[in-house]
């Protein structure tokens, strides 16, 4: 079949006549004695793990760190290896593979060994399984039959064959040859709203990938439905297994879209048998900040832009700027006066230091309390003092309130978020970072306090701020952190006598200048050292801004910006990463135009591209009109080829008011199947008004509620990445009108759907849907 791309001639056969039933009974009561046999194993397996683990947890909390730390590191590991027990129960052998001269092999999700060692199950992704998804007829590396056993529970309930060597087929296998089946069943199933893992019917140009080196970057290129995500997953899993040791270690990130999404694929590494893997958005990358406010797509393209880089450095040194008038700090017995000169050259060795703005601070007020203490002890009468009073007096003006109000005006301790809203904030501060008049207009805001005012554009310019700006010493951090508390229970007492509202506006004050987070990275910090131990490498890499990955994986990564990929990219210093993406998919104003303009700034000569072919999710019908759009994005572009027909054409209707629209909804409901109607993002509101009035159990929301209801109405960006039964796209025509990458839009919208897709319509339909047919209106 096409799907393997070294095919060659048809090699499938299909019996499917009567006499063919006994012996068919026959292979099925043999594979039914093996598969029982390997459940067997895997219950024996379980109870000696738990016996085990049971056996540390028994020994209790007491002994040396050293005794303890041993025993959490074995309970880890018992835990670790009976969740993997556990969860492969659900087709745990899945494949035979017979190879000439030598015994079947079966393949299935972990390997398996009786007391003896004899092998009784491959992990499929070992690598004597390999030729279980890449053997053809052209080059059947060795095998005769390659069988697909379909499970139900422990039950096998039926056996899928292809025969490599037709010579040798005995009247049994004759019986049982109905190759494409396990694939083909597969892909026609309705959706449950979660991915599932395809660890049984793989493709050659799948494992291709998935088994691909784990050094530099592997850009896995491929139109919809063509299996990017699911074999991203799978390659994890792979990699996972071949690594162990050093991936283990340093963990593997998967950077998704959104968090729908995220929900969408949680479950196939688990069904893999692989859980501890970190999965997040880009949003959620900067520990502390939760990304959860929207802003218009051109702002988050300004913040995007590669630019932004320089305009973070402009804004740190912005901070470190030079009064312009000598400042005089009035100490009572005498008076201080910091001029220029001084300033100058304390910022020179500051920077000439090469250390983060905070940490540079320490050189920088070094510098300027030795030339105030010089002064001091001049005003003092006291010219010539010797090194040690110096000293003194220079610890005793680096308390003095004055001093440390001026030092904190002229090199101020600051947080990414500090920054950043000091940025936003101040018109004058932008045009000095260089951003232009229009730029400015976009990106300036009034601080808002409160907690939902970061944006995931904003998360990598959090990022590389924090770089620039480094740590804060966690002294400071303790004391910043005691006199906001003290200030907050100042404010929570004066709230009590005046029943007013200053303890609202001490958290305001707190939340403005970024005090609460410091509290609340105190806290967090606290929380976890102590258990510090019993967390896995995902979340300690969740937990560290500058945890580095041992591989990263990112889907739908066309749509990530200039400075999401910067800091990416500091997370992955050893640039072992997987790209998954299609550029004619490109939504996002900020995304990518191609992969080379992305990934030569970072790894040029490094990266290698694959390309996946074949369309598993999209019938050939509905392929069809997704074609014809994919020409409006580029002339030379192609469409993946599908694999399936259902033999139902995509169809258009035109309504006359949006009433309409929620009956037509409502008529196309099949009973367990899953529907989405996809709609332009500047109505999603009236459009999910609309059908959630008219349909029972309609959503028109993001999250588990949209990937489980019979119904959800998404906007294009919300259903990205997505599949489900049957598609509804509202308002095609404002779609591609919407942003400059429209007809990316519409193409993603039309090729999500396994099964239907239709289109409403209140205005002309555009040109380029006219192979949808028409629905007549009764
Ligand atoms: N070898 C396979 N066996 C069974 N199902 C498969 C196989 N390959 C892909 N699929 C199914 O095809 C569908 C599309 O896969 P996936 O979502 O990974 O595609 P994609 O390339 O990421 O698509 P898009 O770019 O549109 O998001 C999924 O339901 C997936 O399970």
């Amino acid at each position: 079949m096409n799907t393997n791309s070294n095919a060659g001639p048809e090699f499938h056969i299909t019996i499917n006549n009567n006499e063919a039933g006994t012996t068919r009974q026959t292979q099925l009561a043999r594979e039914q004695r093996y598969v029982a046999g390997l459940y067997e194993r895997l219950d024996l397996l379980r109870a000696r793990t738990r016996k085990q683990l049971d056996g540390v947890l028994a020994q209790g909390g007491g002994g040396t760190h050293q005794n303890r730390s041993e025993r959490d590191s074995f309970a880890g590991m018992y835990s670790e290896r009976l969740a993997r027990l556990w969860a492969v129960e659900n087709g745990l052998c899945f494949g035979r593979l017979d190879l000439t001269g030598e015994k079947p092999l079966y393949i299935g999700r972990l390997g398996l060994s009786d007391d003896e060692q004899t092998r009784l199950l491959i992990d499929w992704r070992a690598p004597v399984a390999q030729p279980f998804y890449r053997a053809t007829p052209a080059e059947p590396m060795g095998v005769t039959r390659r069988r697909h056993l379909q499970t139900r529970g422990r039950r096998v309930i039926g056996v899928d064959d292809d025969l490599f060597d037709l010579d040798r087929l005995s009247d049994d296998d004759r019986a049982t040859l109905n190759g494409e089946a396990a694939l083909l069943a597969s892909l026609g199933e309705k959706r449950t709203g979660r991915m599932r893992d395809i660890v049984a019917t793989i493709q050659a140009e799948q494992d291709r990938v998935i088994r691909s080196d784990l050094n530099g970057v592997l850009v896995v290129q491929g139109g919809p439905g063509t299996g990017k995500t699911v074999v991203a997953l799978h390659r994890a899993a792979y990699l996972l297994y071949t690594h162990r040791e050093r991936l283990a270690r340093r963990g593997v990130l998967i950077v998704g879209p959104n968090l729908t999404f995220l929900r969408y694929i949680e479950q196939v590494l688990p069904s893999l048998g692989e859980t501890d893997v970190l999965l997040s958005t880009v949003g959620e990358l900067y520990p502390g900040v939760t990304a959860t406010a929207r802003e218009p797509e051109d702002v988050a393209a300004v913040k995007g832009g590669a630019r932004m880089a320089q305009v973070i450095a402009r804004a740190v040194q912005d901070r470190q700027r030079m009064p312009r008038r000598p400042i005089d700090i009035d100490l009572g017995r005498y008076t201080l006066r910091l001029d220029q000169r001084v300033c100058e050259t304390a910022r020179g060795r500051a920077l000439r230091s090469r250390r983060p703005h905070n940490q540079a601070r320490a050189v920088f007020v070094r510098q300027v309390l030795g030339a105030l203490a010089k002064q001091a002890a001049k005003a003092l009468g006291r010219g010539m003092l010797d090194e040690s009073d110096l000293a003194d007096l220079r610890e005793e003006l680096r308390t003095e309130p004055a001093v440390k109000s001026a030092l904190n005006r002229l090199w101020p301790y600051l947080t990414p978020q500090q920054l950043l809203l000091g940025l936003y904030g101040s018109r004058e501060r932008m045009e000095y970072a260089g951003l232009g008049a229009a730029e400015r207009d976009l990106l300036f805001r009034a601080p808002r306090p409160g907690r939902d005012q970061w944006t995931e554009a904003d998360v990598p310019l959090l990022d590389e701020a924090a770089e620039l700006l480094g740590d804060i010493d966690p002294l400071v951090l303790r004391a910043a952190a005691t006199q906001a508390e003290e200030e907050l229970a100042a404010a929570r007492r004066a709230e009590e006598a005046q029943r007013d509202s200053e303890l609202t506006y001490a958290r305001e004050v707190l939340e403005l200048t970024g005090m609460s987070d410091i509290l609340d990275a105190e806290r967090f910090a606290a929380r976890h050292r102590d258990d510090e131990i019993h967390l896995t490498t995902a979340e300690r890499a969740a937990a560290d801004r500058t945890w580095a990955y041992g591989h990263i994986i990112v889907d739908e990564a066309q749509e990530l910006s200039a400075m999401a990929w910067r800091m990416l990219m500091r997370h992955s210093p050893n640039r072992s990463m997987t790209i998954v993406g299609d550029i004619a998919q490109t939504g996002s104003a900020a995304g990518a135009t191609s992969w080379k303009q992305v990934l030569d700034p970072y790894a040029a000569g490094r990266w290698r591209v694959e390309t996946l072919s074949v369309n598993y999710r999209t019938p050939v019908e509905l392929m069809a009109v997704a074609a014809d759009v994919l020409t409006l994005i580029g002339p030379s572009l192609r469409a993946p080829e599908s694999v399936r027909e259902t033999g139902t054409r995509p169809w258009s209707r035109r309504i006359a008011d949006l009433g309409e629209l929620g009956p037509i909804v409502a008529g196309e409901v099949v009973e367990g199947g899953r529907l989405v109607v996809i709609v332009p993002a500047g109505r999603a509101a009236e459009l999910g008004e609309a059908v959630t009035s008219a349909v029972p159990g309609a959503v028109a929301a993001q999250g588990a509620d949209a990937l489980e209801a019979p119904v959800a109405v998404l906007t294009v960006a919300e259903a990205k990445g997505l599949e489900f039964d049957a598609v509804i796209v509202a308002e095609p025509g404002e779609i591609l009108a919407e942003s400059g990458r429209g007809a990316g839009d519409l193409y993603v919208a039309l090729t999500r759907a396994t099964q239907r897709l239709g289109v409403v319509h209140t205005g002309p339909l555009p040109e380029i849907l006219s192979r949808c047919e028409p629905v007549a209106v009764s």
